[in-house]
């Protein structure tokens, strides 16, 4: 497997790390061939690994609208992905309950899918959609168990007909009668499938009839990427 772009690696500490500190986490992790030998080639196979196994989602999902063939995939290369590894703190339920803190706030990632691998606490929770802004926990069965979501360009590509997964990180479920202590901390690895910095984003041509006129405008991956991260960060 050839190693063709490497991977952002974001280890930052997700409650309380800066951005610079995750950033300077990310770096040293990435060059510390010294303190994690392998670390840094496991990684990018890792990634290759993964972004391989979106892309076959992706070749699925054709089959699955009668799409031509590759017309997902060619907008996924070259690969833009990213690719980040959480380490979330302990964390006094006390903090939490207050409401001003969440292991993660709802809501919906900006690539096209997402996979996820979380440890066995636990902790992901997806709305129902049927109830909306209730959301239902991810109970953990097995730490090989990988998790797709799919996300907004997803969303803006079919014009709306397939819709990004709203998701939190919250309270284990089997932790959520407790009242006090700590909760433990939680480790999860989190791809996210992103289109190619030049292509369009707007809703592909098939998705856009008389009766469904397209509802996003036709920006690049890069413009979505640029005006996301100044809204999140
Ligand atoms: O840690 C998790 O399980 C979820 C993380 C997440 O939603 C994200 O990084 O976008
Ligand atoms: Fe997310």
């Amino acid at each position: 497997m050839t190693v063709t772009q490497l991977p952002l690696v974001d280890f930052g500490l997700f409650l309380h790390g800066s951005i610079d500190q995750r950033e300077q986490a990310a770096k040293k992790l990435v060059d510390s061939e010294e303190d994690l030998p392998g670390f840094k080639a496991f990684i990018e196979q890792y990634f290759d690994l993964v972004q391989d196994v979106s892309l076959d989602i992706m070749r699925a999902c054709e089959v699955g609208f009668g799409m031509p063939e590759n017309s997902l995939v060619d907008r996924c290369i070259p690969a833009a992905s990213e690719l980040r590894m959480l380490h979330y703190p302990p964390v006094s339920l006390e903090r939490l309950q207050t409401g001003t803190i969440k292991r993660a706030w709802p809501h919906t990632d900006f690539g096209i899918i997402t996979l996820l691998f979380q440890d066995s606490l636990g902790g992901l929770e997806f709305e129902d959609r049927n109830k909306p802004f209730t959301f239902v926990p991810i109970i953990p069965s097995d730490e090989n168990e990988l998790i797709v979501n799919t996300s907004q360009t997803f969303q803006r590509w079919t014009n709306g007909v397939v819709r990004a997964g709203l998701h939190q990180v919250n309270v284990p479920p089997h932790m959520s009668a407790i009242t006090e202590g700590y909760i433990p901390e939680r480790y999860s690895s989190v791809f996210f499938l992103k289109a190619h910095r030049e292509v369009s984003v707007g809703p592909i041509e098939q998705f856009v009839t008389e009766e469904r006129p397209a509802i996003y405008p036709s920006i690049t991956a890069l413009q979505y990427q640029q005006e996301m991260t100044e809204i999140l960060y």
